[in-house]
């Protein structure tokens, strides 16, 4: 942490939302690496990426399941996918309908089309909030491809290579049980696994929720004469609102629409116990998107965040995790201090999504029609109920 005020160009300004520089100085392959690996959990066949690199752009896929509201967790992996934009992949972002349909309740066939359109609509304007370029961006609905000849024909191959017990052990972890795991448990990983195929990727991101599915694709995609794809996984992120305490409580989500008094009153009662680095969604909302976020409007692409401390006249800076862990073991940076900080990031990178909604009449129909029960202004009204992965840790990696 450094107390003086033009240590790095811009770092004043952290969270402005100015469109990412496209003069920045061009980076290393290996620099390229680190920034696409930041922050994950853990990465698997990474030597694919490595050996890509160098070569031509890497394709790279991030799929969502069109189920419950977007919410504020999906800075967490918006930022990954401006990452991977920043450093020269080619995105696709598919938004996985049809997994929604097969993931017990969550998504009923009838709202299906409106889910999908309003997550884009979401997606983008998250990714607009964050500055990133979306030219080498391209969004894919499941359903577009995943009903056609080739598609089904390919299932049916590769439902002759895995088991029912991998097929069901490899969603175990993402769908919702139900009780008696039923075939969609089952055909939902086989998709999966096609998706990386019929997408063209050569790496898959996701949360380490995916690990399960992720692993089965390591182990059967040759098996179907197919490449090996590279896998990225996020943490799962500790829940910002309610964290330990209600993190399974819908209502404490912060919406992506919430207006800035809800967010203060949500970030107020989270769990943000003081010295407490593990658990401690204030702290991992700074490190997964705060930081990363901060980094990518820097021209030097130096991470920084500035607060000016009780009894300081000039703003301290933050340039790593590691230095406000330490601040915050030390109590130097207090919850209240860190809860201020993601207070205000959050409304700043909210505003542009909530102006976007507002001045779109038809996004707005779509709110209604994708979340009926609901008013589209209800943030955090998420009508997906809790799914096994919103425990202690909200599905903030990938969901
Ligand atoms: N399994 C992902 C969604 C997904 C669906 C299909 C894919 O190809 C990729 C991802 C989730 O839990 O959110």
């Amino acid at each position: 942490m450094t107390t003086h005020a033009e240590e790095v160009p811009g770092a004043g300004k952290p969270l402005a939302l100015t469109l990412l520089s496209e003069t920045k100085a061009a980076l290393t392959n290996e620099e390229r690496y680190s920034i696409i690996t930041s922050n994950l959990q853990e990465v698997i066949r990474g030597d694919i990426i490595t050996r890509i690199l160098p070569l031509r752009p890497l394709k790279i896929y991030w799929g969502t399941a069109t189920t419950g509201r977007p919410h504020a967790a999906y800075f967490v992996p918006a930022i990954k996918v401006a990452q991977f934009l920043q450093v020269g992949c080619k995105v696709k972002i598919l938004l996985a309908d049809l997994h929604g349909f097969l993931d017990a309740d969550k998504a009923p066939e009838g709202v299906l089309e409106f889910r999908a359109q309003y997550y884009e609509r979401v997606i983008r304007a998250l990714l607009r909030s964050v500055g990133v370029n979306i030219e080498n961006l391209e969004f894919v609905r499941g359903s577009s491809y995943q009903l056609s000849n080739a598609f089904a024909r390919d299932l049916l191959r590769l439902s002759k290579k895995v088991s029912i017990h991998d097929a069901t052990k490899a969603s175990s972890e993402i769908v919702k049980s139900m009780g008696e795991p039923v075939m969609a448990d089952g055909i939902y990983p086989m998709m999966q696994l096609l998706d990386e195929e019929y997408l063209d990727a050569d790496a898959e991101f996701g949360g380490i929720d995916q690990r399960k599915t992720f692993v089965l694709a390591n182990d059967t995609m040759h098996k179907m004469n197919f490449k090996t794809r590279a896998h990225l996984m996020n943490p799962m992120v500790p829940g910002l609102a309610g964290g330990k305490m209600s993190s399974s409580d819908p209502k404490s989500k912060i919406d992506l629409l919430d207006d800035a008094t809800t967010i203060q009153k949500k970030i107020a009662k989270a769990y943000c116990a003081p010295r407490e680095v593990e658990g401690n969604g204030i702290l991992a909302f700074i490190q997964h998107v705060l930081l990363p976020y901060s980094a990518l409007q820097s021209a030097v692409r130096q991470p920084s965040i500035s607060i000016v401390l009780p009894n300081h006249s000039a703003p301290t800076f933050f340039h790593t995790y590691t230095e406000v862990v330490s601040a915050y073991q030390a109590d130097v940076l207090t919850p209240q201090i860190v809860k201020k900080i993601v207070e205000e990031g959050l409304i700043k990178l909210t505003a542009p999504i909530q102006r976007a909604f507002e001045e779109d009449k038809e996004w707005q129909s779509i709110a209604e029609k994708a979340y009926p029960i609901l008013s589209n202004k209800s943030a955090s009204r998420d009508a997906a109920k809790p799914s096994r992965r919103d425990g202690d840790q909200e599905a903030m990696a990938s969901n």
